[in-house]
């Protein structure tokens, strides 16, 4: 299914470590769009990465950052964009998403959440004494919010980067021809 032409815009939500930047670069090669990461949108256009804004500006600093980053990236057109896990926090956020793209949720469990962000840094919010329960309140919090705002939701467990990015077209494909 490689090359395959799907319209508009892909928007990947979901916790951190669902996978958004993995997946989303893969399915923008599968569908021959442009990837957009919105974390490393900010970190390039700052010179400075994530926990260093977090340090510097606080998190209310960053979320301005990364609002007019989805602000600007969800205006433009054939893209995948991987979003920041809290962007959909945000109400305006939500709706630059749903009004300019194909919402999909990547679910996973807190266990692989865990697993997939234990051993990198670069998380501010997981940089507590207990970041397996943080990631469990965060996903408390949010999985509700993702659910909502998607128009797809894909259950990520037990399933390699390359099956979910077939798994991912196929459902597009439905969905998009329904
Ligand atoms: N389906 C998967 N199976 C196994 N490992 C995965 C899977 N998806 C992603 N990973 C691995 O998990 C780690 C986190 O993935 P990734 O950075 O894509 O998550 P993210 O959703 O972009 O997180 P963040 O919101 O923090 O940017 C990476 O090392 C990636 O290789
Ligand atoms: O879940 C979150 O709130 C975050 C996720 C990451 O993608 C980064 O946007 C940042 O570390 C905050
Ligand atoms: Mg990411």
């Amino acid at each position: 299914m490689p090359g395959m032409k799907l319209p508009g815009n892909f928007f990947l939500v979901g916790l951190m470590g669902a996978g958004k930047t993995t997946v989303g670069r893969t399915l923008a090669r599968a569908t021959d769009k442009t990837f957009y990461d919105s974390d490393h949108e900010i970190t390039a256009r700052s010179g400075a990465r994530i926990p260093m804004i977090f340090e510097l500006e606080g998190e209310e600093g960053f979320r301005k950052r990364e609002a007019a980053m989805i602000a600007e990236l969800s205006a433009l057109q054939g893209i995948v964009l991987a979003t920041g896990g809290g962007a959909v926090l945000n109400p305006d956020n939500r709706d630059c998403l749903r009004r300019n793209g194909f919402v999909i949720y990547l679910r996973a469990s807190v266990d692989d959440l865990f697993a997939r962000t234990s051993h990198d840094k670069n998380r501010p919010l997981l940089q507590t004494e207990n970041p397996r329960q943080k990631l469990q309140e965060l996903f408390e919090v949010r999985d509700p919010i993702y659910r909502e705002l998607a128009d797809l939701v894909i259950d990520t467990s037990s399933q390699t980067v390359q099956s979910l990015t077939q798994r991912l077209l196929r459902e597009l494909e439905k969905k998009l021809n329904a």
